[in-house]
C-alpha cells in the first residue's frame, strides 16, 4: 500500500501532478472538493464571514477523503490535511477567525489526526511531495486556471493574500517531519506542457520512493 500526498500553494500544480502520478503509478487519485464546494465562493466574497465555515468543510472533506483513501490499497491525495492548518492560521491571522473559532479548530484537528491514526495500519503517508513555485508563477498559474472568484481583478486584496500564503508555505515545508518529503521545482518544470519535464518530474518522484522503500528494508 503506498499512499502519495501533494502540498503547495495555490495554483501550484497539485491536482495536475496528481493525476499524472495516479495514471503512472496505476493508483486512485482523490481530489480537493472545489467544483462541488458551495462554501468556496462564499468564502472569496466574504471571508470575514466564512473563513471558519469553510476551514470546517475542507476538513470535513478530506477527512472523507483519507477514509476512503485508506480503505483502498494504493492512492494519491491532491492536498494533505497537514496544510489545514498553516491556510486556517493564515485566515486567523488576519482577523477572519476570533480566538474561540481558532481553539475550536485546533482542538478538532487534532482529535481527527487521532482518529485517521487509529483507522489504518498504515498511520502517516509514505510521502509527501511539495510543489514548489515562486510568487509570480503562483499568480500566473492561477490566471491560467482562471477560477473567477481566485483572479485579482475579483478582488486586489488577494495579491497580499496569496504573497502571505506562498511565503509561508517555505516555513512549513522545512518544518514538516510526520513523514519522507520531496520538493519538485514547480517553476523549472513545466510538467504540464512538457513531456520531458513531467519524465524528470515523476523520475525524481520515483527515485526518492525507491530510497524509502530501501531505507524501510
Ligand atoms: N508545472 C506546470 N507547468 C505549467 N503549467 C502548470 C504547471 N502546474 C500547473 N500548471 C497549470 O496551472 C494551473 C493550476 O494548476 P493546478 O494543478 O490546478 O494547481 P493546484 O491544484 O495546485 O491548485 C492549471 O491551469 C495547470 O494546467
Ligand atoms: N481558506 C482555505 N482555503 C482553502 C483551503 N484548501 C483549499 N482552499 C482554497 C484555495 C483555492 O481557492 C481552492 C482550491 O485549492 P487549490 O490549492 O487546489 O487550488 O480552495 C483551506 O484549507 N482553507
Amino acid at each position: 500500500m503506498t499512499v502519495l500526498v501533494l502540498a503547495g500553494t495555490i495554483g501550484a500544480g497539485k491536482s495536475s501532478l496528481t493525476e499524472m502520478l495516479a495514471e503512472e503509478l496505476e493508483t486512485q487519485a482523490f481530489y480537493e472538493s472545489v467544483h462541488d464546494n458551495k462554501v468556496l465562493p462564499l468564502f472569496y466574497e466574504n471571508p470575514q464571514k466564512y473563513a471558519f465555515l469553510l476551514q470546517i468543510y475542507f476538513l470535513n472533506k478530506r477527512f472523507d477523503s483519507i477514509k476512503r483513501a485508506l480503505s483502498d490499497n494504493n492512492n494519491v491525495l491532491d492536498r494533505s490535511i497537514y496544510e489545514d492548518s498553516l491556510l486556517f492560521h493564515l485566515n486567523a491571522d488576519l482577523g477572519r477567525a476570533d480566538e474561540t473559532e481558532v481553539e475550536v479548530y485546533d482542538d478538532l484537528l487534532k482529535n481527527m489526526l487521532e482518529e485517521i491514526d487509529s483507522l489504518s495500519f498504515k498511520k502517516r503517508p509514505d510521502l509527501l511531495i511539495h510543489v514548489k513555485v515562486s510568487f509570480d508563477k503562483m499568480l500566473e498559474r492561477i490566471k491560467k486556471r482562471g477560477r473567477q472568484f481566485e483572479q485579482l481583478e475579483y478582488d486586489p486584496s488577494l495579491y497580499d493574500y496569496y504573497k502571505e500564503l506562498n511565503s509561508r508555505y517555505d516555513t512549513w515545508f522545512e518544518a514538516f517531519d510526520i513523514c519522507p518529503k520531496i520538493q519538485i521545482d514547480g517553476d523549472k518544470y513545466d510538467f504540464v506542457e512538457n513531456e520531458q519535464s513531467k519524465i524528470q518530474v515523476l523520475q525524481q518522484i520515483k527515485a526518492k520512493l525507491k530510497e524509502i522503500e530501501g531505507e524501510n528494508n
